[in-house]
C-alpha cells in the first residue's frame, strides 16, 4: 500500500507520470515495493524547481545553421523547439548504445566516422567498457509527424555508483530523462537510484525497454516490473535494440511529444548554470554550461558569482560530438563558453554565470557538494615529481570536483598527497588517468574511510589515515560510517547474500519480493563494503545481484589498527583499521594477497598482520631456489646435503640484509573492491 500522506508531500514534485502511476497503484490496492520506495523517495525530493514559464524567443547561430538541415533556419520565437534530456540506466543497460543510435540517426556523424560508444571519448572508458564523465551532445532532429525541427541537447550519463555525483549535475541541466532498463535483466539496484534523482529533479520520464533483440528478452514482464518497482506507468514505453536500432525513431518521436520545453527568457540578465569544466591543453579551461536567461555572446565579460572571477568571452559553441563554435548561446540551450580561464580555482561547479554588466539578481541553486568517502595516499615514484603531481591534481580536479586532496608525508614513500574520491572505482580511475594524461608514476596506499576519533582531553580529530592514528590510550572511543545499500537479488540467491551481509556486520532493514526478485535494504559499516564486498556479492550471485548505497550516519564501534610487516619491516602505507570481530579474517586475506603480489627473492619472506605487537595472521613467500646439487651425479648424499646446508646459511644472511621489492600493484590490489 501506498503510505498515508504520501500523495500530499510528492505533490507537485513528482512527475505526471509518477503521478499517474501512483493514482493506478493506489487503485489496485499497491504492489509489494512501494512500500519501501515511496518513503525513501519523499526524503530524496528537492523543492529547488525550475522558473516559471515566460514568453521567450530563441536565437539560431549561423554558424550552427550551416550544419544543420534547411528546416531548422526559420526563425523561432518561443524555446517550444527544444529539449534537454539525460539518458540514465544502471551499468550497461545501453546508455552509450543509444546515444549512439540517436547521433546517427539525427545525422551528426558521418558513417565513416561512426564508431562504438562514440560519447565515451576517453581511451579509458572504451577500454573498460564504461562510461565515467558525462557527455553533451546537440541533435537536430525533423519530426516526420509534425514536419518541425528540433534541437534535442543529449547527456550520456555513467552508471558505475561510484559517479552517481556526475548523473545528479546532468539531471539539473535538462527537464526531462529516457529511463533506459534492459529487458532481459529488469530493474537493477542504480535503476533506482537514478531514477530517484531524476524524480528529484522534476524530470519527465520515458521508460525505454532495451535489447529486445535478444532470445532472453521479456519486455511484458519487465514492464510490468517497472510498474511495481518503481512506480512508473509504462503504457507509453518504448521497446528498442540499441544496437540493431530497431524502433529507435520512435524514442526520438516520444522525446519531442512528452517532455517539456526548457523555459526562460531571452531578454532577462544572463544566468547560466556551471555544468561541467575541464582542462584542455590547447583551448585552456572548457565550461559546459546551461542557459537559464537571457544570451551569452563572444565578446562578452562574465561573472562567476561565487568566486566573482570576471572574465572576457573568447568563444561560444556546442558539441555535436565535435565542438563547434555558434555566435551566441541563449535561454534554454547547453553548450560551452572559454573565456580564458586560466586559474582552475576560478571555476566552481555548480556556480552561476552572468553578465558583468547586466547581472542577474540572484545565483541558481548549485549542486549539494560531494563528500569523498574512501581516502588514500598517492606518492610520486621519482619524489622531484611532487610538483608536477600537484598541479595535475588542480587540472584534473577542474574535470572531476568529486575528489579531494590535501598534501601529506610518509616515511616510507616521502612527500605526496591524501585524497578523497567517491569509491574504489572512482580511485583508480583518477590514479590512472594522472598516469595517463599527465604521464606521472605513482604510489597508491591502502584506501580508507574517515573515521571519528573522540579523544579522552574531550576534542574529536576525523582519521583519514590509518598511520595517524594517535597512541590508543589517547582515544576514548571511535565511530565508523555506515551506509543504507539497496541490494537486488534474484530468490535463488538470496540466502547467500543475506549471510554476506551479516558476516559483514549489516542489520536488516527490510525484504521485500517482486516476482522471483528480492529488494534487501541493509545497514552496513562502509568500511565493509570498501573491502571486496561488491566482489563477493558478484560471485555469490552469478553477476546477478546488483548493489547501490548512500551515506548513512557514524556509530561507535570497536576498531583496532592492523599493521603489516614484510619482512619483520612495517609497512605504514599498508596498514588498515578494521573492527575487532573482523581483525582476523582481514588480517589472513591481506596477507594471502600479498603473497600472490610479492614476487619470490633468493630467501624467504615472511608477511604478517599485527595488532600492537601481537601477531594475528601470517605467511610466507617461499624463496627461490637455484639448484645446488646439479653437478653431483649419484654419489655420495652427504656431498648434497652439505651443499643444501650451505645454501641455507647463505639465506639466512641474505634475509637478514635483503630487501623486500614490493611492487606499486600490491598497494592497490591488496585491498581492491572489484574490476569493474
Ligand atoms: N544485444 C544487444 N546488446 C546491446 C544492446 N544495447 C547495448 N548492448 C550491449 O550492451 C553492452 C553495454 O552497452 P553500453 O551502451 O556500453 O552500456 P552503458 O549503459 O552505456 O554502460 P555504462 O556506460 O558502463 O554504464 C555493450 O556490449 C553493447 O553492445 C541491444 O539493444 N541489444
Amino acid at each position: 500500500m501506498v503510505p498515508a500522506g504520501t500523495r500530499a508531500v510528492l505533490g507537485p514534485l513528482v512527475s505526471r507520470a509518477r503521478l499517474r502511476a501512483v493514482r493506478k497503484k493506489e487503485g489496485r490496492g499497491g504492489g509489494t515495493f512501494p512500500d519501501p520506495v515511496l518513503p525513501s523517495l519523499r526524503s530524496r525530493l528537492n523543492p529547488n524547481r525550475f522558473s516559471p514559464m515566460v514568453r521567450v524567443c530563441t536565437f539560431v547561430p549561423s554558424s550552427f545553421l550551416s550544419h544543420c538541415p534547411a528546416a531548422d533556419r526559420s526563425p523561432m520565437s518561443d524555446l517550444s523547439h527544444i529539449r534537454n534530456f539525460a539518458i540514465i540506466a544502471h551499468i550497461d543497460h545501453g546508455k552509450s548504445t543509444l546515444a549512439d543510435r540517436l547521433i546517427q540517426l539525427c545525422g551528426n556523424v558521418e558513417a565513416r566516422d561512426m564508431k562504438e560508444q562514440l560519447l565515451d571519448s576517453m581511451d579509458l572508458e572504451r577500454e573498460r567498457g564504461i562510461t565515467i564523465k558525462a557527455q553533451t551532445v546537440r541533435l537536430s532532429y525533423v519530426s516526420p509527424s509534425t514536419g518541425r525541427t528540433y534541437q534535442l541537447n543529449l547527456m550520456d550519463t555513467p552508471g558505475h555508483v561510484d559517479f552517481a555525483y556526475e548523473v545528479s549535475r546532468s539531471l539539473a541541466a535538462c527537464e526531462g530523462s529516457l529511463l533506459v532498463v534492459d529487458a532481459s535483466q529488469g530493474v537493477e539496484a542504480q535503476t533506482l537510484a537514478n531514477v530517484y534523482q531524476a524524480i528529484d529533479a522534476g524530470h519527465e520520464i520515458i521508460p525505454v525497454l532495451n535489447k529486445i533483440d535478444l532470445p532472453a528478452a521479456e519486455p511484458e514482464r519487465i514492464k510490468q516490473q517497472i510498474e511495481d518497482v518503481i512506480g512508473l506507468d509504462t503504457s507509453e514505453s518504448v521497446g528498442i535494440s540499441a544496437k540493431t536500432g530497431l524502433n529507435v525513431e520512435q524514442v526520438l518521436e516520444a522525446l519531442v511529444q512528452r517532455l517539456p520545453p526548457p523555459k526562460g527568457n531571452i531578454d532577462a540578465p544572463p544566468q547560466a548554470l556551471l555544468v561541467d569544466s575541464w582542462y584542455d591543453s590547447y583551448l585552456g579551461v572548457v565550461t559546459l554550461v546551461r542557459v537559464r536567461e537571457g544570451v551569452f555572446r563572444k565578446g562578452m565579460r562574465v561573472r562567476m558569482m561565487a568566486t566573482g572571477a570576471v572574465h572576457l568571452v573568447d568563444k561560444v559553441g556546442v558539441f555535436t560530438p565535435k565542438l563547434i563554435e555558434t555566435d551566441s548561446l541563449s535561454a534554454g540551450e547547453m553548450g560551452f563558453i572559454m573565456a580564458g580561464i586560466k586559474s582552475v580555482s576560478d571555476c566552481q561547479i555548480g556556480d552561476t554565470l552572468t553578465d558583468e554588466r547586466n547581472p542577474a539578481a540572484s545565483p541558481l541553486p548549485g549542486f549539494k557538494p560531494s563528500v569523498p568517502v574512501v581516502w588514500c595516499g598517492l606518492f610520486p615514484v621519482d619524489t622531484s615529481d611532487f610538483e608536477v603531481l600537484r598541479e595535475s591534481l588542480a587540472k584534473l580536479r577542474l574535470n572531476d570536483s568529486s575528489f579531494e586532496y590535501q598534501a601529506d608525508t610518509s616515511a616510507a614513500l616521502g612527500f605526496g598527497f591524501r585524497c578523497g574520491f567517491l569509491g574504489l572505482l572512482h580511485m583508480e580511475i583518477i590514479q590512472e588517468r594522472l598516469e595517463r594524461e599527465f604521464d606521472l608514476d605513482l604510489i597508491t596506499t591502502a584506501p580508507s574511510v574517515v573515521y571519528r576519533m573522540y579523544m579522552t582531553d574531550g576534542t574529536m580529530e576525523e582519521l583519514h589515515n590509518p598511520a595517524d592514528m594517535p597512541d590508543v590510550v589517547k582515544i576514548d572511543r571511535m565511530e565508523e560510517p555506515w551506509v543504507k545499500a539497496t541490494i537486488m537479488v534474484p530468490d535463488d540467491y538470496l540466502g547467500q547474500v543475506l549471510a554476506l551481509c551479516t558476516e559483514r556486520r549489516g542489520i536488516q532493514m527490510d525484504l521485500t519480493y517482486a516476482g522471483n526478485r528480492a529488494m534487501a535494504v541493509y545497514k552496513l559499516p562502509l568500511n565493509e563494503i570498501v573491502f571486496d564486498f561488491y566482489d563477493r556479492l558478484k560471485s555469490i550471485s552469478r553477476g546477478y545481484a546488483s548493489f547501490d548505497y548512500e551515506m548513512s550516519d557514524y556509530q561507535e564501534s570497536d576498531l583496532v589498527r592492523i599493521s603489516i610487516l614484510v619482512n619483520a619491516e612495517p609497512v605504514d602505507a599498508l596498514s588498515f583499521i578494521a573492527h575487532r570481530s573482523q581483525s582476523e579474517y582481514r588480517g589472513r586475506a591481506i596477507c594471502a594477497r600479498l603473497k600472490d603480489l610479492i614476487p619470490r627473492h633468493m630467501f624467504k619472506v615472511p608477511i604478517q598482520a599485527a595488532i600492537g605487537g601481537r601477531v594475528i595472521a601470517r605467511e610466507t613467500i617461499a624463496a627461490l631456489r637455484k639448484d645446488v646439487t646439479a653437478k653431483c651425479y649419484g654419489g655420495d648424499i652427504s656431498r648434497k646435503k652439505k651443499l643444501l646446508e650451505k645454501q641455507k646459511a647463505g639465506k639466512k644472511r641474505m634475509r637478514q640484509f635483503g630487501k623486500v621489492e614490493i611492487p606499486q600493484s600490491a598497494f592497490i590490489s591488496a585491498l581492491r573492491m572489484n574490476d569493474e
